[in-house]
């Protein structure tokens, strides 16, 4: 499994996903400022990238969540990756906006809902979680049981991990932070001064602010 993580950090290197800016900080969904970005989104572009993953989701769907009736992808940046994943499963496919539709029909679950399916959420990438569990909320107040989720990546912060326990969401990341930092630095895509600066930063994220003092 390691192994298989370690191939997918090196992809996600590979295409560029991973950006560092530290003294120029990215804004993160949940407002935090921070030295690092994961766009891996990039992997679309990418066809035997791509299909890798989308293998792995469904290898991961079926070996942690075998009940499944339905994928549903968080929008927006898992929209794409979760239609694949649904249509190598078979399986009914849906996404779920972070905000309703502000015309047209204000759709905020896009796609035929079945109430009771039993549904995994496919997530591109969890930080505090929050858009993750928003989504499994809507889910389930339309009717959905919710089994399980699955991201591509995950910075697994304890404020998260505890998110999902309170939630009682089991969340399967398939590449995680650390297995991309320790692949970064052996690979020579980070050098050891940056990889330091990483794993401080990932002590107290939501604290971190640019050291102008260099
Ligand atoms: O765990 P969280 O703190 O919620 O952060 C993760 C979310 O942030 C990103 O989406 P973003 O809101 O940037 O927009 P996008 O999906 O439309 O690209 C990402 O795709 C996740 O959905
Ligand atoms: O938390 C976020 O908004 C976020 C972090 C990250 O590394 N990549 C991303 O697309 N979103």
């Amino acid at each position: 499994m390691k192994k298989t993580e370690r191939i997918l950090a090196e992809k996600l290197l590979q295409v560029s996903a991973i950006k560092l800016q530290p003294q120029n900080p990215f804004v993160w969904a949940s407002g935090w400022n921070s030295p690092i970005y994961n766009d891996n989104r990039r992997i679309l572009s990418y066809p035997d990238i791509r299909n890798l993953i989308k293998v792995e989701f469904a290898r991961a769907i079926l070996e942690h969540f075998p009940d499944v009736e339905a994928i549903a992808g968080v929008a927006t940046g898992a929209i794409a990756i979760g239609a694949i994943v649904a249509d190598t499963l078979g399986l009914p496919y849906l996404y779920v906006r972070a905000t309703p539709k502000d015309h047209g029909l204000e759709n905020l679950i896009e796609g035929n809902l079945m109430p009771g399916k039993k549904i995994v959420v496919i997530e591109d990438l969890v930080s505090t979680g929050g858009s993750s569990l928003k989504t499994v909320e809507t889910l389930q107040t339309y009717g959905s049981e919710v089994i399980g989720m699955t991201c591509l990546f995950s910075y697994q912060f304890p404020m998260a991990i505890k998110r999902f326990h309170e939630a009682d969401i089991t969340l399967v990341p398939l590449c995680t932070y650390s297995v991309m930092l320790e692949v970064a630095e052996e690979k020579n895509y980070i050098s050891p001064a940056e990889t330091e600066a990483l794993r401080e930063w990932r002590e107290d994220p939501a604290d971190w602010a640019p050291d102008f003092k260099e």
